[in-house]
């Protein structure tokens, strides 16, 4: 964006770079190895997931599910889930420099410059050193080639889970989502059937309904429209699918379809992240 400087952007990058190498370089907390890698060590994430050695990245087109799968993982594995997309809903909330740009490149359902983005990224991160955090999943990030190379550059990305849902229902989930102005919780009020079809089972969810005190707070994201999101869906294909190749070249992508709502999703990620007993612990222990 060219309210930022170049200056401000190489500031930003390599606070990005001094921000994530400190996480992972720390010696009482040694690198966490994702269960994903060629050479597995699945003891790691039965050991301890709550060491905060968790750098994973969480893909997926608009409405998937990305910010309500990695924001469940981040509590059970007590890490913060980072999601661009709410960094930069809260600067357009803000009246920054910045959100008059932002609102006309949201609402059109184009992607933000990688510039603005990694200097908002860089911002969360610092905000989150202070408060003495380690580890991430990151949530919208890295959404083109570019932001992909520039987090390679700067730390190693454990394992990025793919999460796929047909389009229609991605289009119908978008549409039937609800924020709630008080809490800030997600819900969706679309009731979802969709047909098998090409030899695909079909897919069922039901609704996500908020409790009753949210019901009368619920609003609609502005780029939540039939229009903006064919149009976010369509950059998906053209500028996010390449990063899903980018690290399925590097072993690191673990491809996850959804086979329905959170009752039957959830479960299934635990297990395909090899998290199912880990999670059985945390119930008992709490
Ligand atoms: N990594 C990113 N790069 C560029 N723009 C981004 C990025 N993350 C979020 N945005 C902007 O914020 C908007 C909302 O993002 P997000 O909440 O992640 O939505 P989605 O439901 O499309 O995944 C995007 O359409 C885009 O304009």
């Amino acid at each position: 964006m060219a309210a930022v400087s170049r200056l401000a952007k190489l500031s930003s990058i390599s606070y990005l770079r001094r921000c994530l190498s400190s996480a992972v370089a720390s010696e009482s907390n040694p690198p966490y190895t994702s269960p994903f890698l060629p050479k597995p060590d699945y003891n790691l994430i039965h050991k301890d997931p709550k060491n905060g050695h968790v750098q994973w990245v969480f893909l997926g087109c608009p409405g998937v599910g990305k910010g309500t799968y990695a924001s469940r993982l981040c509590n059970l594995l007590g890490v913060p889930h980072i999601a661009t997309g709410d960094l930069v809903r809260e600067e357009l909330a803000s009246s920054g420099p910045f959100s008059q740009q932002l609102s006309e490149i949201v609402n059109q359902g184009k992607l933000v410059s990688d510039e603005l983005i990694v200097s908002l990224l860089s911002k969360r991160l610092q905000a989150g050193e202070a408060k003495g955090e380690s580890g991430f999943i990151l949530d919208g990030f890295p959404r083109t080639i570019n932001q992909a190379e520039i987090l390679e550059g700067v730390t190693d990305i454990d394992l990025v889970v793919n999460l796929k849902l047909r389009e229609d229902v991605l289009l119908e989930k978008c549409l039937g989502r609800r924020i709630c102005s008080e809490c800030g919780g997600n819900f969706n009020l679309a009731s979802i059937n969709a047909k098998g079809e090409n030899g695909n089972p079909g897919i069922s969810m039901a609704p996500l309904l908020p409790p009753p005190q949210c019901m009368s707070k619920l609003f609609t994201r502005s780029d939540d429209t039939e229009t903006v999101v064919k149009e976010r869906l369509h950059i998906y294909n053209e500028k996010s699918r390449p990063v899903e190749e980018f690290y399925r070249s590097r072993g690191k992508l673990l491809e996850f379809d959804l086979p329905g709502g959170i009752p039957e999703s959830w479960p299934k990620l635990l297990e395909a992240l090899n998290l199912n007993d880990y999670e059985e612990k945390q119930s008992a222990a709490a």
